[in-house]
């Protein structure tokens, strides 16, 4: 279990060292317009999960959601305060 902070410094700590086999450093590579898809399909499966699923099953889609949140914030350079300053 981690919290948002900590996945987001665990990301950005995968993003500057490249580990191999990092499924985030491929998503980076891949782009802005992959992962604007990718949270299009995850926000999709929140929805979803909202009106269908257990609060189980939309606590995972909703963390999906946030992962991939992160990743587009990584790849334009945004950092939670970036995001903190508007809640
Ligand atoms: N929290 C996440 C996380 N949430 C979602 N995802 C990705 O988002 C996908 C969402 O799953 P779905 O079931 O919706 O998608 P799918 O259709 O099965 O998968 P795709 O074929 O569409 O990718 C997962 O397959 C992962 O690729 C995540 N990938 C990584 N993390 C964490 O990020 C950190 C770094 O991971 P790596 O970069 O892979 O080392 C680790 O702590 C991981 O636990």
């Amino acid at each position: 279990m981690k919290t948002f902070d900590e996945l987001f410094a665990e990301l950005a700590d995968k993003a500057e060292t490249r580990p191999e086999g990092s499924g985030t450093v491929a998503a980076l590579d891949h782009g802005v317009h992959t992962l604007g898809k990718k949270i299009i399909e995850e926000a999709g499966e929140v929805w979803l999960a909202a009106e269908h699923e257990s609060d189980d099953a939309l606590s995972e889609e909703i963390s999906q959601l946030v992962y991939w949140l992160q990743v587009m914030m990584i790849k334009r350079g945004l950092n939670p305060a970036d995001i903190y300053r508007y809640l």
